[in-house]
């Protein structure tokens, strides 16, 4: 039987996921491979993969795209690892560098900034700019906060500004999918979860970050109707961005 190709986010967000799948006979139905999170969307896009754990941004650009799995890459309040990191506060902001490797977070920057924030500010994806601000995520914020006079977490933003939580990336698939495969995937997955604490044992302690308290206490990987509602609202604002 031919493998379901998954491209799966390369960060320590990812590894709860990454565990799950290793330690499930799903695993022997998968070619899984690791990528930053622009590139799995690339994937998933331009049809490489079949299934991708994709920025919540690029899902209007996959042909039939369909959220596959209960679970996401989320944060309720806070997450920790998706930073506007700025030498200026907010509202002297003028400048702000993307980040390449970001869909959503760089899409959220510019939300967050025109409605929440209502400064306007120009936005480059020149990494050799020098701007007022940096849109930077997963693990290589870790240990950066020191290094900025003004920090702002966009999950915790994004709460103050709809009340809600937020999803970055989800399951998404390109073409139809067996049930099968679908439900057992879910069980991989939930594993995962199940085993964050036997995960963290796993990882080597990085600098900068408490990665307990972030894999158990800031994501949050449920995909709840209110993330949901999050994304829809967060698609829409995108539109209306000019
Ligand atoms: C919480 C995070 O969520 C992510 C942010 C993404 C984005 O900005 O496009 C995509 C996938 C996730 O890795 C993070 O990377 O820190």
């Amino acid at each position: 039987m031919e493998k379901i190709k998954i491209s799966a986010v390369s960060y320590t967000n990812t590894k709860p996921f990454i565990y799950g799948i290793q330690h499930s006979p799903v695993l022997e139905q998968i070619d899984l491979s690791l990528d930053i999170p622009s590139d799995c969307a690339k994937k998933l896009i331009e049809n490489q993969v079949d299934i991708g754990l994709i920025p919540v941004a690029a899902i209007p650009f996959v042909p039939n795209a369909q959220i596959i799995s209960s679970f996401c890459i989320g944060s309720i309040g806070a997450v920790n690892s998706v930073f506007i990191f700025s030498d200026v506060p907010v509202q002297e902001i003028k400048s702000v560098k993307l980040d390449p490797q970001s869909r959503t977070s760089n899409n959220l920057a510019k939300v967050l900034l025109k409605n929440h924030f209502k400064v306007g500010v120009e936005f480059t994806i020149d990494q050799y700019a020098k701007t007022d601000a940096i849109v930077l995520i997963g693990d290589r914020t870790f240990g950066r906060k020191e290094d900025f006079n003004y920090v702002y977490d966009m999950g915790q933003e994004w709460m103050q500004f709809t009340g809600l939580p937020f999803m970055y990336a989800a399951w998404v698939a390109n073409k139809p999918v067996s049930e099968a495969f679908l439900e057992e995937f879910d069980i991989a997955l939930a594993k995962g979860i199940a085993n964050i604490p036997t995960v963290i044992t796993q990882l080597p302690a990085i600098d900068g970050i408490d990665i307990s308290d972030y894999l158990l206490h800031k994501l949050n990987f449920e995909l709840t109707e209110e993330k949901l509602q999050a994304k829809d609202i967060f698609l829409k604002l995108i539109s209306q961005l000019d």
